[in-house]
Formats: structure tokens, C-alpha cells, sequence
């Protein structure tokens, strides 16, 4: 048995940084793509970094940028770990030595375990709703029924989870971590305190200690 883990991300506020640690969140995602709209640039993911204690992790999303601009971002704001939301091949992520989860878009991958057998050095695979080629953070979810039973690697479900679908989402994808911003927000990158607070009841009331894969 293990405790399911929690990533809010999207966070651009220093007062959400500070709700989401104290609701004990394990990890808080930065998106620092310019193409969303939820991008922090270098001066505000520092401040916003500088505020997350010891044992939670920063995770720094990305999406087919720039190298150049991925070594400015791992050198400035040192995140524990790097989001890869875009079609970045395997070289691509492997590149700047640090560890990284790699997005699978549910919406035009069939074949889950052979995108994964291209990542073979990914810390783990985020499943999310969107289409190769399109964003995630849109809030839509995809049929949980479609994540593989055995990945060989951390799991991690995103897209379009909330307080009121959170229990189904365990019960049928039974993920290693859950990875949420929509479902917690009132605008992009504007985080709600009462949905952060009602996820996370959610997810206990659901039994957020369970066999995970
Ligand atoms: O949050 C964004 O703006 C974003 C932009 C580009 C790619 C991914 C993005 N967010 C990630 O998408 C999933 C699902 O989010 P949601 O809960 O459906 O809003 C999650 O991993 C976000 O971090």
C-alpha cells in the first residue's frame, strides 16, 4: 500500500504556492512554455520556487521549447524534476541530465506501452487528454478504462480531474500520482483555495492510501 501522490500545477501566485503546501500537496508544477497561458517567466518561478520547503517538489513544465531556453530554466529556477508536455523525443529529454516525466497524448497514442518503450529513461509517464500536436491544461479528461494496467513506470493521470471525479479516476486508473490544474482554478494560473482544499478532502473521503500500480 502507498499513498497516492498530489501535483498541483499552474501555479503563478505566491498565496496558491503557499495553500497548496500547506494542504500537503508533494509536488507543485511552474508551466514555463510561453505557449500557456499560465507561463511564469524566470523572475516569477524563482520567487515562487524560493517558497517551496524541503520534501516538495518543484516540477518545471515544458512543451517543444527551445534548448537554449530549457538550460536557462534548469539553471535559474533548479527544478527537481522536468515535465516534457510536447512531441520531444527521447535525445531531446535525456539532454539536459535531469530526470523527467514524459506526457503521453491519450487523444492520438493507441499504443501507450510502445511510447513508453521510446521513453525508456523517463522517471515516469503523465497520461493527459490531449492530442499530439495540442496543449494540455484544458480541463477535459479521457476514458480512464484506455491506461494500461502496467507501465513499468510511476503513472501519473492528468486532465480534467476535480473534487467530484477524483474517486472515479482512483478507481479505475489507480495512478501512482494525480496532476491537476484546471479542476482547481477560477482562470488559468488563478488557483481557487476552497477546490484545492475540496480536492484534497476528495481524494481522502476517496481512501488516498491504496494498492497503487
Ligand atoms: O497548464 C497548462 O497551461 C498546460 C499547457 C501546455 C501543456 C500542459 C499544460 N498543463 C498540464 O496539462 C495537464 C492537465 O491539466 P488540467 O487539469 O486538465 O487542466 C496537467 O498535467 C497540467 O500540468
Amino acid at each position: 500500500m502507498s499513498r497516492v501522490r498530489v501535483k498541483f500545477c499552474g501555479l503563478t501566485r505566491a498565496e496558491d504556492v503557499a495553500a497548496a503546501v500547506a494542504l500537503g500537496v508533494d509536488a507543485i508544477g511552474l508551466v514555463m512554455t510561453r505557449r500557456s497561458k499560465r507561463f511564469v517567466d524566470l523572475e516569477a518561478a524563482l520567487a515562487l520556487r524560493a517558497q517551496v520547503p524541503p520534501f516538495v517538489a518543484t516540477v518545471v513544465l515544458l512543451l517543444d521549447d527551445e534548448p537554449a531556453w530549457v538550460r536557462e530554466v534548469i539553471s535559474r529556477v533548479t527544478p527537481d524534476l522536468l515535465q516534457f508536455h510536447g512531441e520531444e523525443p527521447a535525445d531531446y529529454c535525456t539532454g539536459f541530465g535531469l530526470r523527467y516525466l514524459k506526457a503521453i497524448p491519450m487523444a492520438s497514442v493507441d499504443n501507450v506501452s510502445a511510447y513508453t518503450q521510446r521513453h525508456a529513461q523517463a522517471a515516469g509517464f503523465l497520461l493527459d487528454s490531449h492530442a499530439a500536436g495540442g496543449q494540455g491544461g484544458s480541463g477535459q479528461a479521457f476514458d480512464w478504462t484506455r491506461v494500461p494496467r502496467e507501465l513499468g513506470r510511476p503513472l501519473v493521470l492528468a486532465g480534467g480531474l476535480n473534487a467530484d471525479n477524483v474517486a472515479e479516476a482512483l478507481r479505475l486508473a489507480s495512478p501512482y500520482a494525480l496532476d491537476v490544474s484546471s479542476g482547481i482554478e477560477t482562470a488559468p494560473g488563478i488557483k481557487n483555495s476552497e477546490k484545492m482544499q475540496h480536492f484534497m478532502q476528495a481524494l481522502a473521503a476517496a481512501g488516498a492510501d491504496r494498492e497503487l500500480r
